[in-house]
């Protein structure tokens, strides 16, 4: 299945927040911590969120669509200035920090597209590479690096997507789908032609003060001292450039495609976990953490291991984001708006995912994991990167998860209904998997998975029939 790639790029401007007469432009800078510092080099966050609408004539796009999302974004902006600036790395600092000068505004640039648009923002197997076009280029030069960068792009007649790429060493992902629904919200309840919009919702008012976030290990300067010594194939990473790594082509032989677990689902899961573990006899001596996210992770990466074909000796490393917001003593406010996420890791060899009990051994191997933060989610913090990054050069398969099952995306509505589909494009060039809540918002979850074209028919044969066998 090809979808014939037509997108035309219509204009390039920059949005700048919107200042009334009453308010005027101010300087604004904040300090990198070590949990921004951790993701100074990852190549950009991508996601789409794409909304059907029939009614999306050129004409409507051009003179209601457009014109809202365009004043709505720069009043939103107005409340999440750094959003606006850049990283810079001034010459007399020790670390880069993220500034904001008046006129400084994000890249925003408009197209049209004659691709299928059922196709992309559908769940079915499609080209990886068709989602490029609809991602906007993040500004990076060697001294200056764009927080976010936007691109809206219509569909004439079937509906219009928004692409978002974010530096991460700014934003995590509570940070990153605040912004957009902020933007949704005052697009949606705003009048753009008096420029009046209702107030931000307590929920999604961002917090800057970084006073909370305490750093008694240094690790800052751990972290940055590790990417300076960072050594990357074919690249040469000049020292305080703010250059990213390169990103990773995407093979023209990729295919996305999303697979859902439904509550249903992950009830049997569970079960199945658990009578497991009667059978074990370990029930009552091991309390178990069962969630939604072990579930489905322990899943999903048992389908694709066994998907890619990995000799059993393979080393596999399987990692994800821990939201620290409510973890920290004491905890930082949970709309603080930066990266406030540390690292999970498990070690394993794909042997013991091959077999019968895989499934159930990463499960119980996951839940081990998650338990374990209580004891400290920062809990030898400097080791486990030195540990990290150990097993990343040593040829492991490094499997990650972007996004989130709690992040509610789909209800990002900005006057035209919720999305069809949103998209963490960028795990084209991780291998990560990307999770979402279902959009029947019945507790059900999304998982984006993209993989060579046989490893896709492979994993979707093992997805269904896993579910159907017990
Ligand atoms: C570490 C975790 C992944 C572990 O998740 P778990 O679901 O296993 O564990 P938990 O303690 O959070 O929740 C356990 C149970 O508590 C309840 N529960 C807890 N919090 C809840 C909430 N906010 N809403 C609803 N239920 C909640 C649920 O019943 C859940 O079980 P049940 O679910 O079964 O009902 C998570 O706590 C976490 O930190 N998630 C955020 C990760 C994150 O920020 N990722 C993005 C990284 S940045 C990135 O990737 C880039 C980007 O996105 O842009």
């Amino acid at each position: 299945m090809e979808v014939e790639n037509q997108v035309n790029t219509i204009d390039v401007c920059q949005v700048t927040p919107y200042f009334d007469s009453s308010e005027s432009a101010t300087e604004l800078s904040l300090p990198l911590t070590f949990y921004d510092i951790m993701w100074l080099k990852f190549p950009p966050v991508e996601r789409i969120f794409f909304y059907k609408l029939t009614e999306s004539t050129p004409t409507f796009f051009n003179s209601v669509i457009l014109p809202k999302l365009k004043h709505s974004l720069s009043h939103t902006l107005l409340h999440f200035l750094p959003l606006a600036g850049n990283l810079i790395w001034p010459p007399q600092a020790i670390k880069p920090i993220i500034l904001y000068t008046p006129d400084d505004g994000v890249q925003l640039t408009v197209a049209e597209s004659s691709a299928d648009f059922h196709l992309l923002s559908g769940n079915e197997v499609h080209e990886a590479a068709d989602s490029r076009p609809y991602i906007p280029e993040l500004p990076v030069t060697d001294s200056k690096a764009s927080v976010i960068a936007l691109k809206i792009t219509l569909f004439p007649n079937h509906g219009f997507c928004i692409g978002i790429s974010a530096h991460h060493s700014v934003l995590d992902g509570k940070s990153s789908t605040m912004f957009i629904k902020a933007w949704a919200h005052f697009c949606k309840l705003g009048d753009e032609d008096k420029r009046q919009y209702p107030a931000l919702l307590t929920e999604l008012t961002p917090v800057f003060d970084r006073i909370g976030i305490q750093d008694p290990e240094g690790l800052d300067m751990v972290y940055l001292n590790n990417w300076l010594e960072l050594k990357w194939p074919g690249v040469d990473l000049k020292p305080r450039s703010l250059q990213l790594l390169p990103a990773i082509a995407v093979r023209s032989s990729s295919v996305r495609a999303t697979f859902e677990l439904s509550r249903e689902d992950i009830k049997k899961l569970r079960e199945r976990v658990l009578a497991n573990l009667v059978k074990e006899g370990s029930k009552e001596t091991r309390p178990i953490h069962l969630s939604t996210f072990v579930l489905v992770l322990a899943y999903g990466f048992v389908c694709i291991v066994k998907a890619r074909g990995f000799e059993s000796n393979r080393k596999v490393v399987i990692g994800f984001a821990v939201d620290c917001r409510a973890r920290l003593d004491p905890p930082v406010h949970e709309n603080y708006f930066g990266n406030c996420v540390s690292s999970c890791v498990a070690f394993t060899e794909a042997e013991s995912l091959l077999e019968e009990k895989g499934f159930m051994y990463l499960a119980e191997m996951l839940s081990e994991l998650i338990k374990s933060l209580e004891k400290g989610v920062l809990d030898g913090a400097k080791e486990k990167m030195a540990r990290n990054m150990e097993e990343a050069a040593g040829g492991a398969a490094l499997f990650g998860v972007a996004g989130s099952n709690r992040f509610e995306v789909y209800g990002t509505d900005f006057g035209w209904g919720n999305p069809e589909k949103v998209e963490i494009t960028s795990i084209d060039r991780t291998g990560a998997i990307s999770l979402a809540e279902s959009t029947d918002g019945k507790g059900g979850v999304e998982i984006g998975l993209v993989l060579e074209k046989h490893e896709m028919e492979k994993f979707t044969s093992l997805f269904v029939a896993g579910l159907k066998n017990h």
